[in-house]
């Protein structure tokens, strides 16, 4: 799903007004009738309804969603704000649609604003992405209140308050909902951590806008859900043999960081590679023999880290990083290894912060090597930045300038392709933040690499499955006890 901004989004809307056609103010309704629809699936009837409407076109959907909730038979309420600035066309129109239903009370100030109830549910449809500066004086006020109570909080299409496509300073005011229900496409903004309290649970909700529109107009972002991550699976033909899915070669582990290995050969394993030969120092030897009697084990002569590159013909794809720390022979493992690879290459862990501390590595980097950064090893690779929409700016001038694919891991993984697009994962949970789910993901696209995989779909895919597979897992065992090793239990595909 494409992710556009809010000036496509704009031209989406008035797009879809010109060619379906539809006017405005039935779009409006459309937007409304979907969010009711989702609201009525998560509050019952009696839960009393406080709709607090701006004078933009959001607060028109605040004034139709209160409309058709009262007609549904939901008690509701609604507050208008006295603020400079005109009023919409469609806001007005739905005022005077609204007045044989409900009559609004104005709050003109801050001391109008009313008790909240504890049952009451607030609906926020004070500005939407028709946002252009911070919000002050009454508005602001507004949301200071809002933000005070413990009612729940449902915002209209996004958070008042909050840049659609851009960071907002760190002292705007923004609403923090439990809830934001978005018309048609995600929001950029809600993919950065430093806004998830602005977001709550966000639910997107088709209102029909044009399909020809989203088709034809160019996107930099995009949201990988099931259905687009699942068309780059290659599937597995009847007559297919060991040697059809590619001979991975991954160089892991130091002493006191096998499990680093253990963990991403056993992924590696789980998501299709025909064969796995793993790379370890000595001491790693009967932990990789015992620990995963599916993988050949090529142990180096060193006994506690990797110093040596074994012959890299044999293999389809190589990983390396997870677990190899960062001595003085392992770096001149990675410069070797980067003068003669010839095959798909991915670079996790310790590889990077080596790359990191000697840069000139990076001119040696080929084409659509995929990097996976946490955002320290990424901040480490590529400086630092003063808000995360400037992180992801930084991440697509990096993939650009060296040609690479990162994925940038956290809560929606960016995967910032060597154009600059940017596939941000829906999958995944916080259960995953604990120690080995990273190397499991090394493991997982060296996979797809070694199995021919193309790089992007490889990065994709592989962080698309590792989400799920970690959601499989949260759901068996909730996200406090799950281990790394429980991702890879959970991979299935
Ligand atoms: N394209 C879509 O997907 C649709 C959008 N709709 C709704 O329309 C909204 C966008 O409408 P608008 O463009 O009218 O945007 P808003 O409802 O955010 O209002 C923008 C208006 O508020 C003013 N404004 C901006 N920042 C302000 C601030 N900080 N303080 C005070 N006033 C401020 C602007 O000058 C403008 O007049 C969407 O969020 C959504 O709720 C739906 O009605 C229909 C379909
Ligand atoms: N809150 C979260 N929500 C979703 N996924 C997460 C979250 N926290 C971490 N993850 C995922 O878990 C993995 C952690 O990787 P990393 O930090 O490299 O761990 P390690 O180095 O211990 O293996 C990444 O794939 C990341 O996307
Ligand atoms: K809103």
């Amino acid at each position: 799903m494409k992710i556009f901004n809010a000036q496509q989004i704009r031209d989406w809307d008035a797009y879809t007004i010109a060619h379906e056609p539809v006017s405005s103010l039935d779009l409006m309704e459309r937007a409304s009738q979907a969010f009711v629809k989702w609201f009525c699936n998560q509050f019952v009837q009696t839960r009393p309804v406080w709709v607090f409407c701006g004078k933009g076109n959001n607060g028109g959907d605040g004034l139709a969603i209160a409309r058709i909730l009262s007609t549904g038979g939901y008690d509701v309420q609604v507050y208008t704000i006295d603020y400079p600035g005109k009023a919409s066309a469609d806001y007005s129109a739905n005022l005077e649609r609204l007045k044989s239903h409900i009559t609004p009370t104005q709050i003109a100030a801050i001391t109008d604003f009313p008790e909240v109830p504890e049952q009451v549910v607030c609906i926020d449809a004070l500005l939407g992405t028709g946002l252009s500066r911070p919000v002050e004086g009454l508005l602001s006020e507004i949301i200071v209140k809002l933000n005070s109570l413990t009612n729940k909080i449902v915002s209209v299409d996004i958070a008042s308050g909050l840049y659609t496509d851009q960071s907002n300073a760190q002292d705007d005011v923004i609403v923090k909902p439990h809830f934001t229900v978005t018309f048609q496409c995600p929001k950029l903004s809600f993919m950065m951590p430093q806004n998830a309290h602005f977001t709550g649970s966000w639910h997107v909700v088709p209102i029909g806008l044009s399909e020809e529109y989203a088709q034809q107009t160019p996107a930099s972002y995009y949201f990988t859900e099931k259905k687009a991550a699942e068309t780059r699976i290659q599937p597995r033909q009847k007559f297919s043999h060991k040697g059809t899915f590619g001979h991975a070669l991954l160089v892991a582990g130091s002493f006191g960081k096998m499990g680093a290995a253990v963990l991403s050969g056993k992924a590696c394993l789980r998501s299709g590679a025909g064969l796995l030969t793993m790379h370890v120092p000595a001491c790693g030897y009967e932990i990789m023999q015992i620990s995963l009697p599916e993988a050949m084990t090529t142990v180096d002569k060193h006994e506690k880290i990797n110093t040596q590159l074994p012959e890299l013909d044999a293999y389809s794809a190589v990983g390396i990083g997870p677990g190899i720390g960062k001595e003085q022979p392992t770096v001149e493992l990675v410069e070797k290894l980067l003068d003669t690879i010839g095959v798909p290459l991915l670079i996790d862990a310790d590889a990077l912060n080596i790359l990191s501390e000697n840069r000139q590595l990076l001119d040696k980097l080929p084409a659509k090597t995929i990097l996976t950064p946490h955002p320290k090893e990424f901040q480490r690779l590529a400086g630092d930045s003063s808000n995360e929409f400037e992180r992801l700016e930084a991440g697509r001038q990096f993939a650009i300038r060296h040609q690479v694919i990162i994925c940038l891991k956290g809560a929606n993984t960016a995967v910032i392709l060597s154009n600059g697009d940017v596939h941000f994962n829906s999958t995944g949970n916080a259960g995953m933040a604990t120690g080995g789910t990273g190397d499991v993901l090394s493991g997982i696209i060296t996979s797809l690499l070694a199995q021919k995989y193309p790089a992007e779909d490889a990065a994709i895919l592989g962080v698309y499955e590792h989400g799920l597979a970690g959601d499989r897992a949260a759901a068996r065992r909730g996200q406090s006890a799950l281990i790394a090793s429980d991702v890879v239990e959970y991979l299935g595909w």
